[in-house]
């Protein structure tokens, strides 16, 4: 396992270019399984997650050629579908969420899908059931052994068109049950439907390939199923997230930064919730322009004057993969804020790491929990850690870079599941951060 060593208690200056979206990557990448015709994706961020998912692509017989950096040609044109009842696919099939994708565009081409659970972020519990009731309405038959956690649907006369109600918008469940309505007979409506822009960008580029969904955006997705689907050519998005993890650690260390070709139109509450940290961010043309705080930044309150609370909810709502940087950057403004974590229910324990560091929270109950803000009047003092989720990891390195002295993260492969190089991207806007 590799590990960061960090000097932190550094300004930071210059610009950074945020990687193409890795949530939005793990849907387009499965939707080539939809076509044999040739599929272009562009700015397909390096990072683990998506390396494993196009190994994965390529042990199911897809034909994959690297353009360029970032750009990749797919042809799902031979599928080797018993590879699905292999044991290597048992193993490799369940090591990231994002392989749980697969199902929907193989279930609506080939009549099934079979996955083993899907791993990623050990953040409490994470159900598939909206995925599966989605393609049971779909006339799927579905089986699951308990044993080996292995999940299998079936449809050998192909899938046909149903209205839905989903029982919670889950954002890889609308996926995949939006990539297996477009093959089916007849139309599909799907109520309480995620709208995030990824999944707005997936439907854009099943329309590009000849599928019919309207309501794109909105939480009410109809779909008339067509008999086929042709190549596209896609680019994904840059990465909200990353976007939001660049702002925190701008404030955090009191750096000067731009972060460039952010899709501003496309980053919905972020920008406003990282101001009512008290952090000043400018639009300038798509990029965001972020001055030193070198005054610190102070935490609005409400309008009545109680306490701000930064809580998440499924989109246009705040994204839960952005409140443990939110947690970070609030250990050193001015003023307390109450982080809610709605949707998962481990999320919030690496803030023990934090309080070892120095930072005043109360962790109320596994979703709250109560920062109270140094003002940089106490700075965090390095630590040796380990990261236990991504955007933890990631959380605790804006939390060392913060710091002053050298900290320790092991356990970095969680990180770098999710960033592209960051290390050398770090480095070129004046970190001191050495892998190891
Ligand atoms: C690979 C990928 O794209 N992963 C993202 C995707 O995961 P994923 O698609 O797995 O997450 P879901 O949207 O299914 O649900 C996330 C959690 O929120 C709960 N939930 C969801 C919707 C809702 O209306 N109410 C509710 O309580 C679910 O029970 C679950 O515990 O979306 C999550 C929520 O944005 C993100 O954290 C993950 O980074
Ligand atoms: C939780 C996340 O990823 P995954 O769903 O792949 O575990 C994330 O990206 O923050």
């Amino acid at each position: 396992m590799g590990i960061f060593k960090i000097e932190g208690g550094i300004s930071l200056k210059g610009e950074i270019t945020p990687q193409g979206a890795k949530n939005e990557a793990l849907q387009i990448l499965c939707a080539v399984l939809l076509t044999p015709e040739k599929v272009i994706i562009n700015n397909i961020p390096d990072i683990i997650d998506i390396n494993k998912l196009i190994t994965l692509l390529g042990n199911l017989g897809v034909k994959i050629q690297k353009n360029g950096s970032g750009s990749y040609t797919f042809q799902a044109d031979e599928v080797n579908i018993e590879y699905l009842e292999t044991e290597a696919f048992k193993k490799e099939g369940g090591s990231l969420r994002g392989s749980i994708m697969i199902v929907g565009p193989l279930l609506a081409r080939f009549g099934k899908g079979y996955i083993p659970k899907p791993g990623g972020d050990k953040i409490g519990r994470r159900r598939l059931d909206t995925h599966f009731e989605g393609f049971i309405n779909l006339g799927a038959k579905f089986r699951y052994n308990r044993e080996d956690h292995f999940y299998g649907v079936e449809a050998p006369k192909g899938l046909k068109g149903a209205d839905m109600l989903l029982d919670e918008a889950s954002v890889t469940g609308t996926a995949n049950i939006v990539m297996a309505a477009v093959l089916a007979k007849g139309k599909t409506t799907v109520y309480n439907a995620a709208c995030e822009p990824y999944l707005q960008q997936l439907c854009k580029m099943l329309n590009s390939m000849g599928a019919k969904i309207t309501g794109v955006g909105s939480n009410l997705l109809t779909i008339e199923g067509v008999e086929s689907l042709g190549g596209c050519e896609h680019r994904i998005l840059p990465d909200m997230i990353e976007i939001g993890s660049w702002i925190g650690l701008a404030a955090m260390t009191k750096s000067e930064i731009t972060i460039k070709n952010v899709s501003w139109d496309n980053l919905g509450v972020i920008p406003t919730t990282f101001r009512k940290l008290g952090i000043t961010l400018e639009r300038r043309g798509d990029d965001i322009y972020i001055p030193a705080h070198v005054d610190g930044y102070e935490v609005k309150t409400d309008i009545d004057g109680s306490i701000l609370t930064i809580a998440d909810a499924p989109w246009p709502g705040f994204t839960p993969d952005l409140l443990s940087i939110v947690l970070v950057v609030a250990t050193q403004a001015r003023g307390d804020v109450l982080i809610h974590q709605k949707m998962f229910e481990s999320r919030l324990f690496f803030v023990d790491k934090l309080i070892d560091m120095g930072a005043k929270i109360m962790l109320c109950d596994p979703h709250r929990a109560v920062v109270m803000g140094h003002d940089f009047k106490s700075q965090l003092k390095a630590t040796t850690m380990s990261s236990p989720d991504i955007r933890a990891g990631i959380s605790l390195l804006i939390a060392a870079l913060s710091a002053k002295g050298t900290s320790t993260i092991q356990n970095i492969e969680q990180i770098d599941r999710g960033y592209e190089r960051i290390d050398e991207r770090l480095r070129a806007i004046g970190a001191n951060i050495v892998r190891a």
